[in-house]
């Protein structure tokens, strides 16, 4: 394959199966509502609803302004859809549109920590959706209308603009707009085009397309140079056929009648209609460095691959987050939203869309800093034909582009709650999201830069089986099946696994050519501690963690992931008779609770039961180099249930004792201890210390035995509703990863893209 279609290749594709799984998984959908304040006791009850709520009430019927202070207003939008042009598959109605609307919802929070709701409005007439959405204005701060077909969604959003005093904002228009438009500007710039003379083509000419050619339009781009087509071909001056007033005011004078002749010599072509609309012969006719925005999802017009075949001179864009170059509206609607949302913005106009459109485009210019490096597939990207808009993951998105929508929104005087210190705004914004998702985002981008051959040592189990193609699938390197064939053969009909995928590689260990090797291997390791030959024979032919650990002790594999089978120690037990400890180094189990938009490294939840001060100072070691190796600068608390000596008690002595050790050695990031919690996790108790030598609440939680850990990060699991990786264990000299048992797919594949990960570094 070239080196550029090879480039082009999708990073990772997902089964039918695997999103229909996704979706019903746990609680069905996507999202749930969670209180914000305690429900607990009569008191609460009173206070939240009657009689308490009274009084806000009479507060905002008095102040309408203070709905803000006491209701999820100021942070609430609401996604609205009636299904009619879902994505690009079309009509579809309502209730199906509610996946994507339930997905635009969680980006929302995921990306900006907006809260928003998913409504599906079950009409197509244009008056009843206005009529249903104008009365809900004092629930949100804001409406985020969605796939809604042209052109009923420019009457829709113009009369809800003007009926409305919260910023009403149709994504699939502007948001597309302001995206393609700030990719554009900067594939212009790197193929040496001028704005006002380059050609372009824009297939489609509904909602997304009508708002990218206004948008660039009024950027500066020629009129005369933009060709609209639609499913009826060229809209020129004077065709009658499939017209409305959106697309006659962009209809041009020309002889092309069909999409083929428009896009002839063309230099820019964006793609807003359907999977599959550009042929080949009209990518082959387009001018030298032509710039392609395929841009229909969840298809595009034509595949990069597909392009890479024909030239490999084009700048090549999709709406898709598995190629480079992602032109996608999330990269704009959490963001834009949170900037509106924070002034109090009573609409978001052009002048805050134009500001966005140069924050995104400058931010792909910029230097990447070291910090934010992670989320670029391991490696510095650098602006330039596979790099010309930021990818989703970008973490200074969060600061930049809504800082820049407030300013906008101040300056044209629509803000209503004007910000008065930005920079202070910039760091707070920074501060809303958690670095734990690009992390691990660029934990797998990067093993699939470098893929590993991981040994999947419980491969006869269903859920086992569909990591391993999970893996292959996201091409983090070759998944080896180990087990029996028939066996392995017989889940993966069960789980509609097809075998001869590349990728996939089945290892029987009974009749493996490496038995002997292995043996040999263990028994050299174990014959003083009372192992005969045929022990070991019979471990290697017997037991898959064995036959495992050994494939990756000998090098014929990089990595392994076990335990689904097994209790914990019992497979760390097989693992270490084959595995030693890194030199220098404690082996530990670290588990990573993700809670609440915060992400903790909890240590040691797999291998020490009881520590000595010794062994935790070592243990606060190795998980400090650990949170480091993931990007976060580590703050690590000794805890205890004391705190810097009250009550006194000899458990918390030793974590005292602890402290000391690492006083000795000279380390390089912060610790302290012991402390409780609370005093570790919360800045205002941690402020009763002043002494305290943490700069901010910890990031690392050294547990004080096996027992706190365990509980505690099942408690998260069970009761605070957090996700926990792990434990991961760390200090082995060669990639193991042990899974809990029962564990799910999602988990396991986790667990073999750090294996994997751990074995490159
Ligand atoms: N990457 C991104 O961020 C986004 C991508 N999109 C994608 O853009 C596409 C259109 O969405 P949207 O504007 O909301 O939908 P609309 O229903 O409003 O518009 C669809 C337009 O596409 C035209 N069309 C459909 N099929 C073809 C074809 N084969 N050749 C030429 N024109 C065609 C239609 O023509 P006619 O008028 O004749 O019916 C219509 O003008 C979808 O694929 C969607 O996924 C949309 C928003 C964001
Ligand atoms: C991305 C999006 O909103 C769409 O394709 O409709
Ligand atoms: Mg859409």
């Amino acid at each position: 394959m070239p080196d550029t279609e090879k480039k082009q290749r999708p990073v990772t594709s997902v089964t039918d199966n695997e999103a229909l799984e996704f979706h019903a998984m746990g609680r069905p959908g996507k999202l749930e509502i969670n209180a914000t304040k305690p429900m607990a006791t009569q008191r609460d009850l009173s206070l939240a609803y009657s009689p308490g709520v009274a009084v806000p009430v009479k507060a905002i019927a008095a102040d309408p302004a203070t709905a803000y202070d006491y209701t999820t207003r100021g942070n609430m939008v609401a996604v609205i859809s009636n299904g009619t042009a879902i994505l690009g598959l079309g009509n579809l109605g309502a209730l199906a549109s509610k996946p994507v609307m339930e997905g635009k919802s969680v980006l929302f929070k995921r990306f900006a920590d907006v809260d928003s709701i998913d409504l599906e409005v079950d009409t197509e007439n244009v008056d009843e959706f206005i009529n249903c959405v104008r009365f809900l204005g004092p629930s949100f701060g804001g409406i985020n209308l969605e796939d809604i077909k042209a052109p009923d969604c420019f009457i829709i959003e113009q009369r809800l603009r003007e009926l409305m005093d919260i910023p009403v904002f149709h994504d699939d228009q502007h948001g597309t707009a302001i995206i393609a438009a700030a990719g554009l500007i900067n594939a212009l710039e790197l193929t040496g085009r001028d704005l006002k003379t380059t050609k372009l083509v824009c297939n489609g000419a509904g909602a997304a397309a009508i708002a990218c050619v206004e948008l660039i339009k009024a950027m500066g781009f020629a009129p005369e140079n933009i060709t609209l087509c639609d499913t009826k071909g060229v809209i020129y001056q004077g065709r009658t056929e499939g017209m409305n007033q959106w697309k006659s005011a962009h209809a041009v004078k020309t002889k092309a009648r069909t999409l083929e002749e428009a896009m002839k010599g063309a230099d820019v072509v964006f793609g807003l209609s359907q999977k599959g609309a550009f042929s080949e012969k009209m990518i082959r006719s387009m001018a030298d460095r032509p710039v392609i925005f395929a841009m229909a999802n969840p298809d595009p017009e034509i595949t990069p691959e597909e392009v890479a075949r024909i030239r490999d001179d084009a700048i090549m864009a999709t709406g898709r987050s598995d190629y480079p170059n992602q032109v996608n509206n999330v990269l704009g609607f959490p963001y834009i939203f949170r900037g509106a949302l924070d002034v109090r913005a009573t609409t978001i106009n052009d002048a805050m869309k134009i500001a966005a459109v140069q924050a995104l485009a400058n931010l792909a210019r910029e230097d990447v800093p070291d910090d934010v490096v992670a989320a670029y597939q391991g490696n510095r990207p650098r602006f330039g034909a596979q790099y010309i808009i930021p990818v989703p993951f970008d973490p200074r998105l969060i600061s930049a582009i809504p800082v820049a929508v407030a300013q906008a929104a101040i300056d044209s005087g629509v803000a209503r709650k004007p910000i008065s210190d930005m920079a202070a705004y910039a760091r707070e914004l920074s501060a809303r999201r958690d670095p734990i998702a690009s992390t691990l985002a660029s934990l797998y981008e990067r093993v699939r830069r470098r893929p590993k051959r991981v040994v999947f040592a419980e491969a006869e189990e269903e859920q086992v089986m569909r990591a391993a193609m999970s893996y292959a699938n996201q091409e983090l390197g070759t998944a080896i099946l180990l087990g029996r064939e028939d066996l392995i053969r017989q889940t993966a009909e069960r789980a509609g696994i097809d075998l001869n995928r590349p990728g996939l590689e089945i290892v029987n260990a009974r009749i493996s050519t490496r038995v002997e090797a292995y043996t040999d291997y263990l028994y050299a390791r174990l014959q003083r501690k009372g192992y005969l030959h045929r022990d070991a024979q019979r471990l290697i032919h017997n037991d898959r963690n064995h036959f495992a650990a050994c494939m990756v002790a000998l090098g014929d594999a990089d990595g392994m992931v076990t335990g689904i089978t097994r209790n914990y120690s019992t497979a760390l037990e097989d693992v270490r008779r084959c595995i030693d400890m890194k030199p220098g180094h404690r082996v530990i189990g670290v588990s990573i609770a993700l809670c609440r938009g915060r992400t903790v490294f909890v240590a040691d939840t797999a291998v020490h039961d009881m520590p000595n001060a010794e062994e935790l100072a070592d243990i606060a070691v190795e998980a400090a180099g650990f949170a480091r190796r993931m990007g976060y600068q580590p703050r690590v608390a000794m805890l205890a249930y004391s705190t810097f000596g009250h009550p006194s008690g000899e458990r918390s002595e030793r974590v005292r004792e602890a402290v000391k050790i690492l006083d000795k050695r000279r380390l390089d990031f912060e610790y302290d201890g012991e402390m409780a919690a609370d005093v570790a996790l919360n800045r205002k108790v941690m402020e009763q210390y002043p002494f305290c030598r943490l700069s901010g609440p910890a990031n690392v939680l050294v547990m004080p035995a096996f027992h706190s850990a365990s509980i505690s990060t099942k408690m998260l699991q069970e009761l605070g509703g957090s996700t926990v990786i792990g434990p991961i264990l760390v200090g082995l000299d060669k990639a193991v990863q042990i899974t809990s048992m029962g564990a799910k797919d999602s988990d396991i594949v986790n667990m073999a893209a750090i294996a994997a990960y751990t074995a490159g570094s």
